[in-house]
């Protein structure tokens, strides 16, 4: 297995002090978290989330997608909760890099959508390799999750990779007028399942 425990430390956050865990992916290179709160051993299903990296939203505030609010709300739920965990995967763009994405994000500045953006520049729709989650789990003693998601696809290509998923639990959030279109892309192209009423009324504008 191409995945290996290297070290953890105590994370403070804005939400409650979690605790993180770093992972090598020796097959890739890439550096993998896990920000665990409370005892997420046994065989209650943990309120999960598999929070795949965008450095333009969870970072540097971008507008254009939804995973910086997802990200926060996610954290929140799980601090909340007092137990569960947040996986927050190396697959920026994704999985195609976040200067790809830039370049996917030129041409959807001239007019094609996510998904026509990627296959013009010769990528599939979505590139991610879920096969990472199943062994950062069983370090953690992690057995099924109740995984935070609108998107049934990655319900289906985890289960696939191995891991129980026992509930999908929606996470809509952060809807605003710059990612209308996107998020309108994500469910008619990608099967996002996302209804209107459920977007909080305080998302960003
Ligand atoms: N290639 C590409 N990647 C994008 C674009 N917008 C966001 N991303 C990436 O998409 C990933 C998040 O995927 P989403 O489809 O928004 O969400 P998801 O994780 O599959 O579904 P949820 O669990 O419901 O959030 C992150 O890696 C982002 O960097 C885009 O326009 N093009
Ligand atoms: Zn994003």
């Amino acid at each position: 297995m191409s995945i290996e425990f290297v070290a953890q430390s105590k994370l403070p956050t804005p939400w409650g002090v979690f605790t993180m865990v770093g992972f090598d992916d020796t097959a890739t290179g890439k550096e993998h978290v896990a920000l665990v709160c409370g005892d997420v051993t046994g065989a209650e299903p943990v309120l999960a989330r598999m929070h795949s990296e965008c450095l333009t939203g969870d970072a540097l505030f971008s507008l254009r997608c939804d995973c910086g609010f997802q990200l926060q709300e996610a954290l929140r739920r799980i601090s909340e909760e007092g137990r569960g965990v947040l996986f927050y995967l190396r697959q920026e763009g994704r999985g195609i890099g976040l200067l790809n994405k830039i370049k996917a994000y030129h041409l959807q500045d001239g007019g094609a959508d996510t998904v026509e953006a990627n296959e013009q520049l010769g990528f599939a729709a979505d590139m991610r390799d879920y096969s990472i989650c199943l062994p950062m789990m069983r370090h953690l003693g992690v057995e099924s999750v109740r995984l935070m998601t609108n998107n049934p696809r990655k319900v289906k290509a985890l289960e696939l990779a191995g891991v129980p998923v026992a509930e999908r639990v929606p996470l809509q959030v952060g809807k605003n007028r710059h990612n209308e279109h996107y998020l309108q892309t994500k469910m008619g192209k990608l099967g996002h399942m996302m209804q209107e009423e459920h977007f909080k009324t305080d998302d960003a504008s």
